[in-house]
């Protein structure tokens, strides 16, 4: 082996630039396949793909050549990266092949799902179920949405799943990984990331077990007994959207205060006719204001922020793209005027910051310090920009009253999208981590996904479920090959960095007042991290940040406060959680 390291920077600095040449033609074709699904595109893109997971694997190799004993820290971490290279590890080319096309596949089949009512009159998931899930309170309308959605996506997929499960498993080993469950895991760093994550959701899970009693009262109110049981779990096609992960669609029938002005800006983003565009530049200006990059001419130019009305095929699930050319950056999303979506675009527009941000790091630190610190950063603006102060600033709330009553609706509105997200975020990878070791065979797949969604959301689906479902194929993550963890931990470190911010920006009171609009010195200490990418284990960049190096379930609690007390006791005389009666079941839908 070689101990050279002059020439291990040399090895380092030639994948560099040769990364920049070779990434941006891969990437350029998975864009083309995910803005116009054929099948030659497809066939376009698993080609370039082979051929960068060939360099990867040649990166590999020569990576391993060096004995880094007696490395610098920063040549080290370089050469270590490139010894992990996921599905490119299959040893076997005709595997890596089928993991490829079946990825392909399913992703495919999830993005054209639709549900018909009769053979012409059929509806995709992206806006129409999705908008049946938000509006609809009619308990057999939802159901057929709900259903409809997991027949059309979800038990076609169950046999490519079991296969991807597999080569996934393979391409692992390769990576000296015991099972990709474990290679997804060692993103983190850490050894007992398990552990730790169990303990945040245990400090958690008694916020949540409040709202949902709250929620659940609420239901009942609107359902009555045949449809909702005041001491059990609640039917999960109830909750404003299709996984029960973000229970903001319900905020109209469960305001605590209903005769405050509204915090939601839907009305008038429609009303005012706001176009996608517009609410892009909306948040542009947001990252500017704080001292971040902009989103440069290409940005602009080539993302595609609607969805194609010319009969194109897409993905319209929201994602954002580097093509580590230092140049192209693009988002591409299906925008729905509402103000789901631009939460989303805030989202999604922290991605990119990211990339503008660590550009000039070495292509294998072009990563989150780890993938919650990605998922993170958009939501930590959103966090400000959701603030009815904010919104009422920039024209999109028409009234804002500031006092007790309408701050506890404004925690509410931010908790049915919060602390309900916990426990679904924190079980989709418990099911799929247990998929990938075995603990959960495919006989029953579809029960523990059910068991781990009682368990943690405290739901049941509305009629019996079988193996001959596969309900987990429903979401698109599990669809897509993309990890879930993440957004739990970004949900749990967005407070913190929020709580750093604020206090950067000199802010004074209660922390969900606050918004770091126009302050250069949260900004600053934002950037300050962005720019570091994987160059730094996220412990370091979390203390450069916070102070502290651990994730800390703290200061989302501190938001939540005055929340959490007034929760408490309108809870009061209500069986909270939902293991008091586990026979019940509601009525079958019509
Ligand atoms: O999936 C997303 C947004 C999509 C994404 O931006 O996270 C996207 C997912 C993806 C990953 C890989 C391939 C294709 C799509 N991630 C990225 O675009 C991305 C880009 C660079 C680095 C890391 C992630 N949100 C999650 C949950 C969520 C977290 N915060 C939110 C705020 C608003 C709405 C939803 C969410 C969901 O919809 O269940
Ligand atoms: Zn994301």
């Amino acid at each position: 082996t070689n101990t050279n390291e002059e020439e291990a920077i040399q090895f380092l600095d030639e994948f560099n630039t040769e990364a920049q040449i070779r990434g941006p033609v891969a990437i350029e074709a998975a864009w083309t396949y995910n803005t116009n699904i054929t099948d030659h595109n497809q066939r376009q893109m698993t080609t370039e793909l082979m051929k960068i997971a060939t360099y990867a694997k040649q990166t590999q190799l020569g990576a391993q050549q060096f004995d880094r004993t007696n490395f610098s820290y920063d040549v080290n971490r370089q050469l270590e990266k490139m010894l992990y290279i996921g599905d490119a590890a299959l040893n076997n080319p005709v595997e890596l092949l089928e993991l490829m096309e079946l990825k392909a596949k399913m992703q495919a089949r999830y993005s054209t799902g639709e549900v018909c009512l009769t053979e012409e009159e059929c509806y995709p998931l992206d806006p129409d179920l999705t908008e049946t899930m938000a509006s609809s309170r009619n308990y057999d309308e939802l159901y057929w949405a709900w259903d409809g959605w997991r027949d059309a996506v979800g038990v076609p997929a169950r046999q490519d799943f079991e296969r991807y499960v597999e080569l996934k498993n393979k391409a692992a080993l390769a990576n000296d990984q015991p099972d990709c469950g474990a290679f997804w895991r060692s993103w983190y760093e850490v050894d007992n990331l398990e552990e730790q994550l169990d303990a945040l959701y245990t400090q958690l899970s008694p916020l949540y077990t409040q709202l949902h009693a709250y929620v659940r009262r609420r239901l009942y109110d609107l359902y009555g007994p045949d449809y909702v049981n005041p001491r059990g779990p609640i039917p999960a096609h109830l909750l404003g959207n299709m996984w029960a992960q973000s229970w903001i669609n319900l905020m109209d029938d469960v305001v605590p205060y209903p005769g405050k002005p509204s915090v939601d800006i839907t009305p008038v983003l429609q009303e005012e006719n706001y176009t996608p565009l517009q609410m892009f530049e909306i948040s542009d200006e947001f990252f500017k204001s704080i001292g971040l990059i902009e989103m440069p001419q290409e940005f602009w130019d080539e993302s595609m922020i609607e969805k194609p009305t010319d009969g194109r095929e897409v993905v319209c699930h929201a994602s954002a793209w580097e093509f580590i050319n230092k140049i192209d950056y693009r988002i591409k999303m299906c925008t729905d005027i509402n103000m789901d979506d631009f939460i989303t675009i805030h989202h999604e527009m922290g991605h990119v910051e990211y990339f503008l941000q660590y550009k000039e790091q070495p292509v294998v630190y072009h990563t989150g310090a780890n993938p919650g610190f990605h998922e993170a950063v958009g939501d930590v603006l959103a966090l400000s920009v959701s603030t009815p102060k904010h919104l009422n600033s920039i024209g999109l709330l028409k009234e804002v009253v500031e006092d007790y009553e309408a701050d506890i609706n404004y925690l509410m509105s931010i908790a049915l999208d919060k602390i309900a997200f916990l426990p679904f975020s924190y079980l989709l990878d418990l099911w799929r981590w247990g998929v990938f070791d075995g603990s959960i065979t495919p006989d029953e797949y579809n029960q523990k996904w059910w068991d781990l969604r009682l368990q943690y959301q405290g739901i049941l689906p509305p009629t019996e479920r079988t193996e001959d479902d596969f309900d987990p194929a429903s979401k698109y993550h599990v669809a897509a090959d993309t990890p879930y963890i993440r957004y739990f931990i970004s949900y749990i470190i967005q407070f913190q960095f929020h709580k750093a911010l604020c206090d950067e920006a000199g802010h004074e009171g209660s922390l969900y007042t606050c918004d770091i609009y126009r302050s250069e010195e949260a900004g600053q200490l934002l950037a300050n991290m962005l720019q570091q990418g994987g160059s730094l284990p996220w412990p370091d960049q979390m203390e450069q940040m916070t102070g502290q190096r651990d994730m800390d379930a703290g200061p989302l609690l501190e938001y939540f406060e005055p929340l959490i007390n007034w929760l408490e006791e309108e809870n009061e005389g209500e069986e909270l959680g939902w293991d008091h009666d586990t026979t019940w079941r509601p009525k079958e839908p019509g």
